[in-house]
């Protein structure tokens, strides 16, 4: 039987993408409404305190955990080491927090967040060289992490050059299976026009977190006809919490709960708060997680 905990991304509430959603909203108001939610962790935003001990505080006082932390990879257009020195950086600090796990993409020739790049038409494909460099220096981070006592994943994503079943099957291939783990976001496969069930099956022994985002079909087609970039997708409404778009996580949670997966759903839904206020979104997300996984 799976041993899952629940936590949710800042993002609905800050979105560091772009600052001006949520720019009234403050550190404290985010993480009392993940609380108050029912929620007992979450990743971490640009507005949480950069001194772990002033973090833990805040985060006690509320019952959270910090489960893990997005980290922006440059290993195709930066020197390996210095890409590291920033990976150890960031891994200290989860570490001092408690976490378990790193959550790394890469950026180095990402469109997601150019906003004059078309999401679907100008995301990046690796070359074989490309490939190669990619793979050497995750798993150079993979046991660096390992090393500091995390795990570390990788997080497919939309306007990268991992994004596509392909993709990640090649990354997948050609990483070692003990240094990189892979973290399954539902709505950036849903997204992509990939089978969610078929990743999640073929890569349940090595998906090490898991980030629960749902898709408005209508909004995704209309950024994939009309050439829209990925941040002004987000800004349109591409994406929410589950159970309020149009993927059903059922399937998703079955398989999941009858896997020996130990680790976290982390809900991951940006959208503009001054849209989908964020407390009431979390709330929506917690109720149909409750009714659909019996967490
Ligand atoms: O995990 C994520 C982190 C965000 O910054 C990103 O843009 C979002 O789409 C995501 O899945
Ligand atoms: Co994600």
């Amino acid at each position: 039987m799976a041993n899952i905990k629940l936590g949710i991304a800042p993002i609905a509430w800050t979105n560091d993408d772009m600052p001006d959603l949520g720019k009234e909203n403050t550190f404290e108001q985010c993480v009392s409404e993940m609380a108050l939610a029912g929620f007992t962790g979450c990743e971490i935003g640009n507005k949480y305190p950069k001194d772990p001990a002033v973090l833990k505080k805040a985060l006690d006082l509320r019952g959270l955990q910090i489960a893990s932390a997005w980290f922006s990879s440059y290993l195709l257009t930066q020197p390996y080491e210095q890409v590291e020195k920033d990976f150890i950086k960031h891994c200290e600090f989860l570490k001092a927090m408690g976490a378990k796990f790193c959550n790394v993409a890469e950026q180095g020739t990402s469109v997601q967040g150019k906003l004059d790049k078309a999401v679907f038409r100008d995301k990046p494909h690796n070359t074989e060289e490309q490939w190669k460099t990619l793979a050497e220096g995750l798993n150079k981070l993979g046991a660096v992490a390992k090393k500091i006592g995390l795990t570390m994943t990788y997080h497919h994503h939309m306007g990268t050059c991992v994004q596509t079943t392909e993709e990640i099957d090649r990354l997948m291939e050609m990483t070692d299976p003990d240094l990189v783990f892979l973290l399954y976001d539902t709505g950036h496969l849903v997204c992509s026009g990939e089978d969610p069930i078929y990743i999640l099956k073929k890569y349940l022994p090595r998906i090490r977190h898991v980030h629960l985002k749902d898709i408005r079909m209508d909004i995704r087609n209309k950024v994939k006809e009309e050439n829209m970039s990925f941040l002004a997708g987000v800004r349109a409404g591409m994406f929410t919490v589950p159970g309020d778009g149009d993927f059903d996580f059922g399937p998703v949670f079955d398989i999941i709960n009858d896997s020996d997966y130990d680790g976290w759903f982390i809900v991951e839904a940006e959208q503009d708060p001054a849209k989908a206020n964020p407390l009431e979104y979390a709330i929506k997300a917690r109720k149909y997680i409750k009714e659909k996984a019996h967490i």
